[in-house]
């Protein structure tokens, strides 16, 4: 469990992000919709960056990497030997559980990857193709104040043939041991049943999120649901990732827990809106960053708590800021239709921000997928 005992003012450090990009390929309804940017750390790239979190990412990529400009800011290693990880995402009403395959994998990012002699303020581990070693996050909890981590880049497994993502127990995952000293372990509910909640909860923070319901929160003395924000989902890819991100800028930049909670629930919610990795309105990054620098002065920061309590008491006014946030998004949303420019993309979108339309999709293999009777 994370103690933070010095009660001097935490000065942000640089964060570090570390989990390969990959290429997504999206099926929506059994169609092939588009192939974008992908990667937890893409998605989270967006949201550190609107709300000008200075990072450093590790990301491990082939030479047939096909996002070098989208990430310039960013960018990964590229592994002359090795191919960017592919992912093809299977949702819609034909798939109303999400299916993924991984469908090209790439090298795992080791802890020599890993900056020397520098430490940072807080970690992001958010692999998603297996490329995060037990000891790649030794190292990172070791030159990181705070570290969040997404269970995905802990308990996923992939099939020898088609590559289809399943799932191991956190205890047999060989990263259990580690647990102690992570700040927070973010899971969907899906991948929540992999877990037990009431043993993890002693060890760190949990946070599961349940899609359009929002989230829950438990830490040793106590839970906290927090409520989602309304959206029409086009595409549920990065939304945890995005969820995540707008939680750990939250808790770095100095709100209590639920509050950071409530951010996360926003930027997934923004995510959902949107194909692909979402574009963010510039306007409407400014009101909530205000807003969240109205917060941090009523909140007491989950880093600058000197006691076991983690800011799980609903802040004061929760509801105010919940509201401000929701009226941030509704007036952009406006002004956004008013102005014709079409951030929530069309389902036909074939031609967007990081999105290409599909050229290649009959050149990777994929099994057929059996349609939801079972039959291909
Ligand atoms: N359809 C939706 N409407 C509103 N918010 C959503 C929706 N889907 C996801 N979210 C937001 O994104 C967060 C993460 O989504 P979830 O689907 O639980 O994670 P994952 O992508 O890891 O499976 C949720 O807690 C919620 O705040
Ligand atoms: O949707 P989500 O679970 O938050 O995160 C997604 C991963 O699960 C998926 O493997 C990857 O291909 C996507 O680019 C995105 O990172």
């Amino acid at each position: 469990m994370v103690m933070v005992t010095d009660s001097k003012p935490i000065i942000p450090r640089r964060g570090l992000v570390v989990g390969n990009y990959c290429h997504d390929v999206l099926h929506r309804d059994g169609e092939a919709v588009a192939e974008t940017l992908g990667g937890a750390a893409s998605f989270i790239s967006v949201i550190l960056d609107a709300l000008t979190l200075p990072f450093h990412t590790v990301s491990r990529v082939g030479p047939d990497f096909a996002y070098a400009a989208a990430t310039s800011n960013h960018p990964p290693l590229i592994i002359p030997t090795s191919q960017t990880m592919l992912f093809h995402a299977h949702f819609g009403s034909v798939y109303p559980d999400r299916l993924l395959n991984r469908v090209r994998s790439c090298d795992s990012i080791l802890p020599s990857d890993l900056p020397d002699q520098t430490r940072f303020g807080f970690g992001l581990a958010v692999g998603v193709g297996g490329e995060i070693l037990p000891e790649t996050l030794e190292k990172m909890l070791s030159i990181c104040d705070h570290v969040f981590v997404d269970i995905q880049a802990l308990i996923r497994r992939f099939d020898n043939i088609n590559g289809r993502v399943s799932h191991v127990a956190l205890r047999d995952s060989g990263f259990f041991h580690l647990l102690p000293r992570v700040a927070f372990l973010k899971a969907s509910a899906d991948e929540a049943v992999f877990i037990d909640v009431e043993e993890v909860r002693k060890l760190c923070c949990v946070v599961v999120t349940h899609g359009k319901d929002g989230c829950e929160v438990f830490c040793p003395n106590g839970a906290f649901k927090v409520a989602p924000f309304v959206a029409d989902q086009v595409d549920p890819t990065g939304a945890g990732d995005c969820f995540l991100g707008g939680f750990a800028a939250g808790i770095v930049r100095g709100l209590a827990v639920p509050d950071a909670a409530l951010l996360g629930n926003f930027f997934g919610s923004i995510a959902v809106a949107q194909l692909g990795p979402p574009k963010l309105d510039f306007n409407l990054i400014q009101i909530v960053k205000d807003e969240m620098h109205k917060r941090k002065l009523q909140g007491i920061p989950f880093l600058e708590r000197r006691d076991e309590s983690p800011g799980f008491r609903k802040p004061p006014e929760q509801d105010q800021f919940y509201a401000s946030l929701v009226t941030a998004k509704a007036i952009i949303m406006c002004q956004i239709q008013e102005s014709g420019r079409n951030l929530l993309s069309s389902p036909k979108v074939l031609e967007q921000n990081n999105a290409k339309t599909i050229l290649s999709l009959t050149s990777v293999h994929e099994e057929p997928i059996p349609s939801v009777d079972g039959k291909p």
